[in-house]
């Protein structure tokens, strides 16, 4: 360690925090202190531009501005928990937006968090918006890992969200001056914030690439063309133009080319000629749709070897060539038959299976469905299921998450626009969501945050099976399945005036409530699925098993992920251990320990180990008896009283 610090702060940082976090504070204060000449105790005040030069900066950042505004304050009301506030800067950590409660206004003002304030490393020291851009990955930076100690109170935690070119142009940051903030409170934020980076990369890609080809990639055919996909657009002279970040990590082993033919092994006119052909064979499916994606996802041959699987979206003068008139696509009933290995929902908790198997018929029989669930709980993941089971993969199944799609962007998004219906619409117009989801299902996640306006359109849509898109008098027909979810009690929504009761009568035909990953008896297997399927061969020791099993989860699946995708970077010998768990996680962990009894510990550890050995005899009773010398019936005594039910 760099023997120019003084006073032991650095050591105090690095205690704080996991390996990642680590190095990441180190190099910044290395930065600060060799690169910049900051020191410690250096006050200075808040580098703040003024209000017109800021709005020249908004103005410059017009469409991050105009797409972020909503999606910032929606963030703000998903993160509920008081003291917080979001902040959306430029790509040099000026502040252009911010979302605060009034009260604390003053508090964040006084520490420098305000609209113009400029948060680069260099002028703040180690922050979060400003080592959030050097790093170019989500981050957390805790009181007293700032290097300025006039910012100790402050708790950043940011994201970055990356332009078509692969620059930082934005960080999302959500901050609090409180002073109870632990960083453990931080993880479920980060997770948060990075979704939200992610959705407005998306956005931004879509209307910055709007004239080109769009390529979506995924490596599991299932999640090409959902908002998971990675997306690379093509200009019409084979050259890469633009690339989401996910993209980049998926290509990056293939090709830093910017030619097609480098990173796919064919040219502009192959890939087009690939997938009209796949077009044709499904032309009454995709005649009529705005976006033409492939379905199921073909498979794309990558450089060097490897194979993805992919869709596209054509710019629309290029889609006439491939796509004919508009149609309405019928649905046929299709019997819910036993799952099929293609079909087969992988969870094996019996609430998540019952409403799998309740959700599936009552799909299939085109009867609307409201799902209800927590933050993460994986309401996308069994709407998806379900379309499979009952409508078939081989169906569009297009998810929309309302509350990620500023107010002024979602009428268009859904509806579409015909061309030059306004200043800006794409010259040929756009077909709208909606259309893509013609013959399938249409999943609209967040359906409360869905402005009040396109809740009178969709709602017509629904009645009269046709969709008008914006500046077109011509109606379009369009048949598609309907699923929704909401995490506000859309009834209360209707008493207090934000969401239509006629539209509420008509999507909550039936209603699922997906269980919270805490009530869920599959953990353990859950977590030796994901593990599968990020890092083939990983596994968690029983010490990690039981940590993971007993914590609460409020971020469920996706929190989940996030913390098996950090500690698969640090396994050693495919053995995830204690020490590779983020040091926040841990002490949550301990504290949570420290709370439970030694006879709930003792009964805690006993059923993760009974669970374990369940699962590795695949809940095979009479071999899982035999294993532990014991009967069958003091099994079945044993895994009642330990609260196990038979998966
Ligand atoms: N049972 C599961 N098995 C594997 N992955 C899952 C499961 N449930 C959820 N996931 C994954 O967890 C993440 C979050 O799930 P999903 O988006 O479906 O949650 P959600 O309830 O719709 O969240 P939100 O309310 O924030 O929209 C996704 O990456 C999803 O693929």
């Amino acid at each position: 360690m760099s023997g120019n610090f003084s006073g032991g702060r650095i050591e105090a940082a690095l205690q704080l925090s996991g390996a990642a976090q680590n190095r990441a504070v180190l190099e910044s204060w290395q930065r600060c202190e060799q690169r910049f000449g900051l020191a410690h105790d250096t006050l200075r005040r808040p580098e703040v531009m003024p209000e017109s030069q800021t709005r020249q900066l908004r103005d410059r950042n017009g469409r991050l501005y105009h797409h972020a505004h909503d999606l910032v304050r929606t963030l703000y009301r998903k993160i509920d928990a008081s003291g917080y506030a979001v902040f959306l800067t430029d790509n040099k950590g000026v502040i252009l937006d911010s979302v605060a409660a009034h009260s604390l206004l003053p508090a964040f003002r006084t520490n420098g968090l305000l609209p113009g304030a400029v948060w680069s490393e260099e002028r703040e020291g180690t922050n979060g918006i400003g080592t959030c851009i050097v790093e170019g990955r989500a981050i957390t930076i805790h009181k007293d890992e700032h290097f300025l100690s006039q910012h100790s109170a402050l708790t950043c935690t940011a994201a970055p969200v990356f332009s078509p070119d692969g620059e930082v142009c934005s960080v999302l940051d959500v901050s609090a001056v409180r002073d109870d903030i632990k960083r453990t409170d931080c993880l479920r934020v980060r997770g948060m914030i990075a979704d939200y980076a992610e959705a407005l990369e998306r956005i931004l890609f879509f209307d910055e690439r709007a004239g080109d080809i769009i390529l979506h990639l995924h490596p599991e055919s299932q999640h090409v063309g959902s908002t998971r996909d990675a997306m690379i657009s093509i200009a019409p002279d084979g050259t890469i133009s633009g690339a989401t970040s996910m993209a980049r990590r998926i290509l990056r082993a293939a090709s830093s080319s910017s030619d097609i033919r480098d990173v796919f092994e064919m040219d502009v006119d192959s890939l087009l000629a690939k997938f009209a052909n796949q077009s044709a064979g499904r032309k009454h499916l995709h005649a009529d749709i705005g976006r033409d994606q492939a379905d199921p996802a073909m498979a794309v041959n990558i450089a060097g070897g490897g194979v993805l699987f992919g869709s596209i979206t054509l710019p629309e003068k290029l889609r006439r060539q491939f796509v004919g008139r508009a149609t309405s696509m019928p649905i046929p009933v299709k019997p819910v038959h036993a799952p099929t290995p293609e079909t087969e929902m992988p969870d094996h908790d019996p609430a998540l299976r019952r409403i799998f198997d309740i959700g599936s018929r009552l799909h299939a029989r085109d009867i609307n469905i409201l799902m209800s669930g927590e933050t993460g709980s994986g309401k996308e993941y069994l709407a998806r299921h379900i379309h499979d089971a009952a409508v078939g993969k081989s169906r569009n199944f297009v998810a929309i998450n309302c509350a990620a799609l500023p107010e002024g962007l979602i009428e268009n998004e859904l509806f579409g626009h015909a061309g030059g219906a306004f200043t800006g619409a794409a010259r040929d117009g756009f077909g709208g969501r909606i259309r893509e989801a013609n013959g399938g299902t249409l999943f609209l996640d967040e359906i409360g945050d869905m402005p009040l306006s396109a809740q009178g359109r969709l709602l017509r849509v629904l009645e009269n099976r046709t969709i008008e898109p914006l500046g077109s008098t011509k109606s379009v027909p369009v048949n598609f399945r309907l699923m929704c979810a909401s995490n506000v009690d859309l009834a209360k929504a209707v008493t207090n005036g934000t969401f239509r009761e006629d539209l509420l009568y008509r999507i909550k035909g039936a209603r699922l409530a997906v269980p919270a990953l805490r009530e869920r008896s599959d953990l353990a297997d859950l977590i030796t699925r994901l593990l599968g399927s990020m890092a083939a061969g990983v596994t968690c020791d029983e010490e990690v098993l039981a940590m993971l099993v007993a914590h609460r989860w409020p971020g469920n699946v996706r929190e989940l992920l996030n913390m098996l995708q950090y500690a698969c970077v640090f396994a050693e010998n495919g053995v995830i251990r204690r020490d590779h768990l983020p040091d926040d996680f841990k002490v949550m962990a301990s504290e949570a320990d420290a709370k439970m009894s030694p006879m709930q510990t003792m009964k805690h550890a006993e059923e993760v180990a009974l669970r374990q050995l369940l699962d590795d005899q695949k809940w095979h009773i009479s071999n899982t008896a035999k294993s532990l010398g014991i009967g069958r019936n003091t099994l079945y005594r044993r895994m009642a009283r330990l609260g196990i039910e038979k998966a």
